[in-house]
């Protein structure tokens, strides 16, 4: 594979499909990660993230549709392996190895292998060089991983919840190490977690999955200025409803709380535009059921035209 090659998708998912007997996993996902972005994943707990992850690192094959991985389709592992650097959420290291050993396997194993940088970091992360992997802490581990997958030099990382064990401080190091790599390196990045805080402080692009589909997957900025929080009168709340689609609303005695989606400005003198913090849009994400979403969905087309509310 010609690493000069321009691809403009790091990643692109079409109708991608995982199923195991007649459990869906993963459905109808369409994904297109723009090269050089720092993606979050989120989702609800079997949302479909890890599935997504290892199919991406062609460690699955799709039951339905496809998925291309800079440009080639993920099963062609042969020809993707030395471009992808993937951290598993169980740690797939030797646990016998030392951390020393573990930099000669990653040193003649891979043909891009950075070894001044796997050095460093190790160095600054103070690990032990000479300490069997199996007697690392968990985050200890965790961070040999991710090293190994920098060092490799990849062209997109993908990383499956790889924050959970690692303290505050080692986690605010190796999220700056990360950053500054995507940005010198042009690498494409794809991190899953529960943190949303996490993700906010690194990421430029945000997919959020909720009951196997794709419920949105977009830039961050776009999505903060897609999505407007207002608040005003329940007896109105039926024509904002009508004008503009609404991806959650409650309702307290005559007050009406909304989100919504839509690239208009939305101006009405009985509603007031209140900050919006992602964790709202997030949440209210996640808190779409399945049956509820199937008629947003068709609602929030590009093609959605809304009708002025009076
Ligand atoms: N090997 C498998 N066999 C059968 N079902 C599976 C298998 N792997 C995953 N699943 C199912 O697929 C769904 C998606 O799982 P996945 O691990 O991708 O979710 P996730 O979003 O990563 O979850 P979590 O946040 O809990 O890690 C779940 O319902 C899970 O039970």
């Amino acid at each position: 594979m010609d690493r000069g090659k321009v691809v403009s998708n790091a990643l692109h998912a079409q109708q991608l499909g995982k199923r195991y007997g007649a459990h869906w996993a993963l459905r109808n996902c369409n994904i297109q990660l723009p090269r050089g972005c720092i993606a979050g994943l989120v989702g609800n707990n079997g949302a479909g993230k890890t599935t997504l992850l290892h199919l991406a690192a062609g460690l699955l094959r799709p039951s339905t549709g496809s998925i291309e991985v800079l440009g080639t389709p993920s099963h062609n592992m042969a020809m993707l392996l030395p471009h992808i650097g993937f951290v598993a959420q169980e740690c797939s290291l030797y646990r016998q190895f030392t951390v020393s050993e573990t930099l000669i396997a990653g040193r003649k194993l891979n043909p891009t292998w950075d070894e001044s940088l796997a050095r460093s970091l190790v160095d600054r992360f103070k690990l032990p060089l000479k300490q069997t992997i199996g007697k690392l802490s968990g985050g200890q581990q965790a961070l040999v991983a991710i090293i190994m997958a920098l060092a490799k030099d990849p062209e997109l990382l993908l990383l499956d919840e790889p924050f959970s064990n690692i303290d505050p401080l080692a986690k605010h190091e190796i999220g700056k190490v990360i950053m500054e790599l995507a940005f010198e390196r042009s690498l494409t990045i794809l991190i899953s977690s529960h943190v949303l805080a996490d993700l906010e402080a690194l990421c430029d692009y945000l997919i959020i999955l909720a009951a196997s589909q794709v419920r949105l997957a977009d830039s961050i900025e776009h999505i903060m200025e897609q999505h407007k929080l207002l608040i005003g009168p329940s007896e109105s709340f039926e024509a904002i409803a009508t004008a503009y689609p609404v991806i959650q609303a409650s309702h307290t005695g005559r007050q009406s709380t909304v989100l919504l989606r839509t690239d208009e400005a939305v101006s009405h003198p009985a509603w007031e535009q209140q900050d919006l913090a992602l964790e709202t849009v997030v949440l209210a994400y996640l808190a779409t059921r399945e049956s509820s979403w199937e008629a947003h969905a068709s609602s929030i087309l590009p093609s959605f035209q809304k009708e002025v509310f009076s």
